[in-house]
């Protein structure tokens, strides 16, 4: 069984007030906070690291710490970056929740995985554009989440794009029950073709942080998603 999760990208949030609009989207009803860490390396952008990470955990404390008032979220981190391996210690120390890897970007994605564990995150696995769904089959048994991009990672802003629904079914039919999550291009207007090959968590920055009614956007992904997952009989 799984559950429909809304995560927006704070990439699209005004890092200026981002204690405010991340309070915003978890009151609004966001379930996770996806956190876009680039490097200049493997994608053409560099966006934040841990220092920024460390200083928003203090202010949206883990779900499930009772001694905070604030609002609580899951940080999903989306590590864009080469070498992820040798940054596994330094996110979980600044209160990452979840660490997600590029395949493309390491070689032993299985020990990867183990590390991460090692460190008590939850271990997701993303693949770009262009890299073929079969890489995910050995590896998916072993992963708490895979991440199809529907953008070429690297920007915000982006258009969505559908071509990549037919991997999202293909995982979604392997592994009905695990965490499958699209980033890119993601809001009112493309979430039927997604929620309908099965997608489960749902990355969207632009259509969220920029909407007119958070509220109303946020359930409305959400609402989609659940749709389709009763309609698979997965819904938990
Ligand atoms: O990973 C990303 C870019 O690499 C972003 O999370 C993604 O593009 C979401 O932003 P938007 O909803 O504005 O497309």
């Amino acid at each position: 069984m799984v559950k429909p999760i809304v995560a927006p990208s704070i990439l699209a949030s005004d890092f200026a007030n981002l204690e405010c609009g991340c309070h915003k989207v978890i009151n609004a009803g966001a379930d996770w906070l996806h956190i876009d860490v680039m490097d200049g390396h493997f994608v053409p952008n560099i966006t934040l690291g841990q220092p920024i990470v460390a200083s928003l955990r203090k202010a949206v404390p883990r779900v499930g710490d009772t001694t905070s008032p604030k609002p609580k979220a899951f940080f999903d981190c989306h590590m864009m970056v080469e070498s992820p391996e040798r940054w596994v210690a330094d996110f979980a120390k600044c209160g990452a929740d979840q660490f997600t890897f590029h395949y493309e970007a390491t070689e032993d994605p299985l020990a990867l995985v183990k590390l991460i564990r090692s460190h008590n995150m939850k271990a997701a696995c993303a693949i770009k554009p262009g890299t073929p769904v079969d890489v995910l089959y050995e590896l998916g048994p072993h992963l708490d989440m895979a991440l199809v991009m529907t953008v070429e990672p690297g920007f915000g802003g982006q258009k969505f794009m559908i071509d990549m629904m037919p991997k999202v079914e293909a995982l979604r039919n392997k592994f009905p029950h695990m965490n499958i999550q699209v980033d890119g291009g993601l809001g009112k207007e493309t979430i039927p073709h997604a929620a309908k090959a099965g997608a489960n968590v749902i990355v969207a920055g632009t259509s969220v942080f920029t909407a007119a009614d958070t509220a109303d956007v946020i359930s409305y992904l959400k609402q989609e998603v659940s749709t389709n997952l009763e309609a698979r009989g997965l819904l938990g």
